[in-house]
């Protein structure tokens, strides 16, 4: 398994924007060093509740494939764990690597995942829109996801199948009736979480993030339908594979990582 930092990639223009958002103190992703992080006890354990009703479309938006859900209701949401507020789902999303080698934005002792799934929720309590919440210090709650190579993931294979559809930068395909909850791993109870930010542009300082302590496994032939997809969209005369779509790790800026486990 590769180190962070120990292999050089071409990188997506964005990504190779400022390394760290000026005057930023609590940017993301960053390494997860598990002997420094610190137990809390009082970490309640986290309550997803999603009706995959409110499943709307898969959206290629040039960084990655977005699946978003219809947040004008309190009907997918996030709460307990860290939070205090209720937070509602508005998308998920991917960031994964050229090869199976890397491509996860998070690393836990350095070890790199080939990809990383990221649930979007904001804060229903305090603020009415996401544009508000993303702005705002505790406006957003990410869960993060490890995604390793293994055994094929029956659930992952109902958006696989469609991402075709989505191959070009700015295209759209109506997706319903698809429970997030599938991509969680058996155990939520066991995460670290700590504060920070976007790790795509607006790159703002709004992000309780929660990273799942257990992979998922999906399958390399999964995962390779993921790198079919294209950073560009039809027009343009180069096409781009989508591939290596994360960001490089943050400096720790003297934060603590909690973990809900010993
Ligand atoms: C709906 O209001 C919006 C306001 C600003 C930006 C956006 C779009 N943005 C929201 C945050 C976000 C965050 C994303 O990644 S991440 N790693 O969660 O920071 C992301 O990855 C592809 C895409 C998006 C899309 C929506
Ligand atoms: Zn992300």
């Amino acid at each position: 398994m590769q180190e962070a930092g120990e292999f050089t990639m071409k990188m997506h223009p964005m990504w190779q924007g400022p390394l760290v958002a000026p005057g930023g103190n609590r940017q993301s992703p960053i390494d997860i060093r598990v002997r420094k992080s610190v137990f809390d006890p009082h970490l309640m354990p986290l309550i997803p509740e999603y009706d995959p009703r409110t499943c709307s479309q898969v959206w290629n938006n040039g960084y990655s494939f977005l699946v978003e859900y219809n947040d004008t209701t309190d009907k997918s949401t996030l709460k307990g764990g860290p939070l205090e507020d209720v937070f509602r789902l508005c998308q998920f999303h991917f960031h994964w690597g050229e090869s199976n080698a890397w491509g996860s934005e998070h690393t836990v002792d350095r070890r790199l995942f080939p990809a990383e799934l990221h649930m979007v929720h904001w804060n229903s309590n305090k603020y009415k829109l996401f544009e508000e919440a993303v702005m705002e210090e505790n406006g957003l709650a990410v869960i993060g996801v490890f995604l390793k190579i293994g055994k094929r993931h029956e659930g992952l294979q109902k958006l696989v199948d469609v991402l075709p559809a989505v191959r070009h930068k700015d295209s759209v395909v109506e997706f319903t009736r698809f429970d997030p909850a599938c991509l969680l791993p058996a155990n939520i109870d066991d995460y670290w979480t700590y504060a920070g930010s976007l790790t795509t542009p607006p790159l703002t300082e709004a992000v309780t993030w929660i990273i799942m302590k257990q992979p998922i496994e999906v399958s390399h032939e999964q995962l390779a339908v993921f790198r079919s997809l294209l950073f560009t969209s039809a027009e343009e005369e180069v096409q781009k594979s989508m591939v290596n779509n994360f960001r490089v790790q943050q400096p720790l800026k003297g934060r603590t990582v909690r973990s809900s486990f010993t």
